[in-house]
């Protein structure tokens, strides 16, 4: 099957594709780079602070662009192996540079440390800065420093003044937030713009940092800002390196999802947020636009049990944490997103103001499903309590009381109907996946039980997963042995291929089997997954959206375990060739453009790929040695 162009030449835009954009992470924050050079995106100190540039969102919202002068396409774009620093060439008529982009962090030791340093309050690593380094690698280059943040989502500019008295410094100040620009050549205010011009001869050198922390903290030299590079880039590959990454041609995108997966993390918690983003579209110029800067109780509870795959143990403990001081609803239930602070309001408002990613309005702040009843939620957080405790060989005494809370709420409601896994705007419904999940709820809340020693429990619990069981066979599938989407339809629903993958049918089943090819064969677009057809489904919403990544890469992990191998192969390696250019991926893929669309980087897709990658390679070591 040839595959879809991907980023294939569209109308032009002044927005680039959205998987045209390289991620930067400090794990407290994260910025969009376009291949012009222009950071597109930024809110700060957190992923889920207004932003300072969001372009992305509005071309009047603010950018800051670090380039040669004139120039548009660079000749090439990667990472700094085992990172998230940015590495971009460019060859101009006068000769070539070298870019890297980096949101710094690590900590500065020996000869690291060059001017003398002074690590912000509550120091966890970050630097709170972005740094770019400019290298003349040959030749003669000018350089063009361009920076003009628009602070409160565009809505407030930058009242610049020049700070240091050899006019290398800027100051912007915006109600309670101060940033500070600083470089190695010299700055000039025009407006609410900062810009900068010089040129770069062979082996020559350049720099300039904005910086956000308490205090402004800034490098000063230019060795100062590549040590932090060098840091930085200790830091991640310090991290990556405890990872234990199948020794496979997929390697390298595996490796980089586990780097997008951990960016996408909020060091201070341990939270992890959906996506990077907020309101690009699912559907081009469409109502599909919302916030991802939350933690997600399901999406982070996948996210571990992803880096559990490849031995990433570590950020589950934190997690955990994070759990077991969140605050429930009044009935006991964990909220299905909180912010990640542990926030419980996430109140949703548009702003009208702005334009949209290439028109798509409205633009969202907030998100209105934060109070949703989504009965899948007990099934997340219990599943990955009990592969934690499976890992780490004890129950955390403080996670005891959050099993028995949560395993009560499920026993509540399960057969209550719900909003369901993809949060439908539309009328609740009895969800299959929500019933799976709610199965999942039970079944890992007796295993526990039987771990904590309380046998009364692990015999309740599992009776309510057998009605659970009982109920989904009786009511969940069609006539013809198909999982179906709620008990009121014969229609399909993505969701379902957790049936196989949370051990619900076992993999030598015949439903299972029917249900996995019937998603395969009747809901995909040229080979990839539908979550749902929306004109079978009422979502609450209008337009039609492209084809949903994470349930492409399920569909992988579901013929691995019924024993398409082959075919899940052939998927997975059309999947991998989809990515963007840096190896990254959004929510969503429209087979008939070959673009990404919704926000990005998504964990979702990540997480998806690192687990149905996982499983297809301990598949092929079974075969080996079978
Ligand atoms: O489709 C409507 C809903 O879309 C979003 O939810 C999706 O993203 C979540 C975060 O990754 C994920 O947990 C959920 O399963 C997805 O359906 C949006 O956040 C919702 O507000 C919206 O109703």
């Amino acid at each position: 099957m040839s595959e879809p162009a991907a980023q294939s030449a569209a109308a032009p835009s002044p927005f680039p594709a959205i998987a045209d954009y390289a991620f930067l992470s400090n794990c407290h924050t994260g910025a969009l780079v376009a291949p012009d050079g222009s950071v597109d995106w930024l809110c700060v100190p957190r992923f889920d602070s207004p932003s300072v540039f969001a372009a992305l969102l509005d071309r009047q919202a603010g950018s800051f662009r670090l380039a040669p002068f004139g120039a548009i396409v660079p000749n090439s774009r990667t990472y700094e192996p085992g990172t998230n620093t940015l590495v971009t060439t460019w060859n101009t008529r006068g000769g070539w540079v070298v870019v890297r982009d980096a949101l710094t962090m690590g900590p500065r030791t020996g000869e690291d440390r060059v001017t003398p340093y002074t690590r912000p309050p509550a120091d966890d690593g970050a630097d709170h800065m972005l740094v770019r380094t400019v290298q003349c690698i040959e030749g003669q280059v000018e350089i063009e420093l361009y920076c003009e943040p628009v602070f409160e989502y565009g809505r407030t500019s930058a009242a610049w003044t020049l700070s240091g008295d050899d006019g290398r410094s800027a100051d912007a100040v915006a109600g309670d937030q101060k940033i500070r620009l600083q470089s190695s050549i010299r700055l000039g205010i025009e407006g609410d713009s900062v810009r900068g011009r010089h040129t770069l001869s062979t082996g020559e050198e350049m720099y300039c940092s904005l910086s956000w922390a308490d205090g402004l903290v800034s490098p000063v030299t230019i060795d100062d800002a590549n040590a932090r590079m060098t840091a930085t880039t200790r830091f991640w590959r310090t991290w990556i390196g405890r990872a234990r990454i199948p020794d496979h041609r997929w390697r390298s995108l595996i490796m980089r999802s586990a780097l997008v997966i951990k960016g996408l993390t909020y060091l201070p918690t341990g939270a992890t947020v959906a996506a990077l983003t907020t309101s690009l579209p699912e559907t081009p110029g469409g109502e599909r636009n919302w916030d991802y800067r939350y933690s997600w109780m399901r999406d982070s509870t996948f996210t571990l049990q992803a880096l559990h795959w490849l031995n990433l143990d570590w950020e589950a403990n934190e997690f955990m944490e994070f759990v077991a001081d969140l605050k429930p609803n009044d009935d006991g239930a964990l909220q299905i997103m909180y912010g990640i602070d542990g926030r419980r309001d996430l109140t949703e408002s548009t702003r009208d103001d702005l334009s949209g990613y290439a028109g798509a309005r409205p633009v969202r702040i907030g998100n209105g499903a934060f109070d949703q009843r989504q009965n899948d939620v007990f099934g997340a957080v219990l599943g990955s309590i009990l592969l934690h405790t499976r890992r780490s060989q004890r129950l955390p005494r403080r996670l005891w009381p959050i099993v028995q809370s949560q395993a009560e709420c499920a026993a509540r409601v399960w057969h209550e109907p719900d909003q369901g896994i993809w949060e439908a705007r539309g009328a609740p419904q009895h969800y299959v996946s929500s019933k799976l999940m709610s199965w999942v709820a039970l079944d890992r809340a007796a295993r526990l039980a039987e771990i904590r020693g309380a046998p009364d429990l692990t015999k309740k619990w599992q009776a309510i997963a057998n009605e659970i069981r009982a109920d989904i066979l009786d009511r969940g599938l069609t006539e013809k042995g198909v999982l179906r989407q709620h008990y009121d339809t014969d229609a399909l629903d993505a969701s379902t291929l957790l049936a196989g993958i949370v051990g619900f049918l076992p993999a030598n089943d015949e439903r299972l089997r029917n249900s996995v090819l019937a998603i395969a064969d009747n809901l995909s677009e040229q080979g990839f997954v539908l979550r749902y057809r929306t004109e079978e489904t009422d979502d609450g919403l209008s337009g039609k959206e492209g084809t949903f990544l994470i349930c492409s890469f399920w569909l992988v992990s579901a013929l691995t375990i019924i024993g398409e191998v082959q075919r899940a192969r052939d998927l997975m390696e059309r999947l991998l060739r989809i990515a963007s250019p840096l190896g990254l991926y959004a929510e969503e893929f429209d087979v008939d453009t070959g673009r990404h669309l919704g926000n990005f980087p998504q964990a979702f897709t990540h997480l998806a790929l690192i687990e149905a990658a996982s499983r297809i390679v301990y598949s092929e070591r079974l075969e080996e040695f079978t």
